[in-house]
């Protein structure tokens, strides 16, 4: 029993990109971003299913997606919560599957290769997720601005997603910080707090979460970049 399914989160409302319509509907090279990160797990063979979380008022329109652009390994689209933290539990229980990558529906640049490496990294050692190494030099500022501290560059890796782990236990780790008020920015973090050993597997500074305006020209550069080079 080694079924694997994949989250793909998209129920965000992309503040910090400050357009009307939600940053996982904008279109890349004429196709909504959402699309071309589903397109990715739809080609993967280790995939056996794809739940998508979408808000409630795009479930509708995120049906339209799954059968116009044939992606047939999306089974199921829900609702997600408030917070990525509940939209990713509610994916998780709509799955049946014994192991489980989570992934940004905001991150169209994940290559196969390195979405596979993480979830060999997490077979071999129970939890894995992708991530590169810091390369700007990192400060801690207080709140009047001024530096207090400054970490060694070498443990400092930004985090990324795909992040895999067993279903059961992610969930697990899920209920015990709801229980407990804790919300976190990643999947890691509820692992980790649970005393799970979270390993890193480097994958690729492209791999970038669409967050802020600039980061939709260079999303489309490399996805066009990609396209040429196929
Ligand atoms: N309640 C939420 C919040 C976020 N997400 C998803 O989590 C991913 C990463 O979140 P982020 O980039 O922060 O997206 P937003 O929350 O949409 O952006 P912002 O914080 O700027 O509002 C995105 O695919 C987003 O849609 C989600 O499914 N449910
Ligand atoms: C999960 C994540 O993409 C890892 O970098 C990130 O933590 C999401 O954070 P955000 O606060 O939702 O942008």
């Amino acid at each position: 029993m080694n079924q694997l399914g994949v989250v793909v989160v998209a129920a965000g409302k992309g503040l910090r990109m400050g357009t009307k319509e939600s940053k996982q509907y904008l279109r890349l090279n004429g196709k909504p971003i959402l699309v071309h990160t589903l397109e990715v797990f739809n080609r993967m063979q280790d995939v056996d299913e794809v739940v998508l979380v979408v808000g409630a008022d795009d479930v509708e329109r995120c049906e339209t997606y799954v059968r116009d652009f044939g992606l047939t390994k999306v089974k199921h689209v829900i609702a997600g919560g408030s917070e990525r933290q509940h939209s990713v539990y509610q994916g998780l229980a709509a799955l049946n599957t014994d192991w489980v990558l989570v992934h940004d529906g905001v991150r169209p640049l994940i290559r196969e290769e390195d979405a596979l490496r993480c979830l060999q990294g997490a077979r071999q050692s129970g939890a894995a997720v992708l991530a590169v190494p810091v390369k700007d030099t990192i400060k801690i500022v207080n709140e009047v601005g001024v530096i207090t501290t400054t970490p060694d560059r070498k443990s400092l890796w930004a985090i990324q997603t795909p992040q895999a782990f067993r279903r059961l236990a992610l969930m697990a780790a899920h209920e015990d910080a709801a229980g407990e008020g804790f919300l976190g920015t990643d999947d890691a973090m509820l692992a980790e707090r649970a005393g799970t050993e979270v390993h890193v597997v480097e994958g690729d500074y492209t791999n970038i979460k669409i967050t802020t305006p600039e980061d939709l020209d260079w999303a489309e550069y490399l996805l066009g970049k990609r396209g040429a080079m196929n």
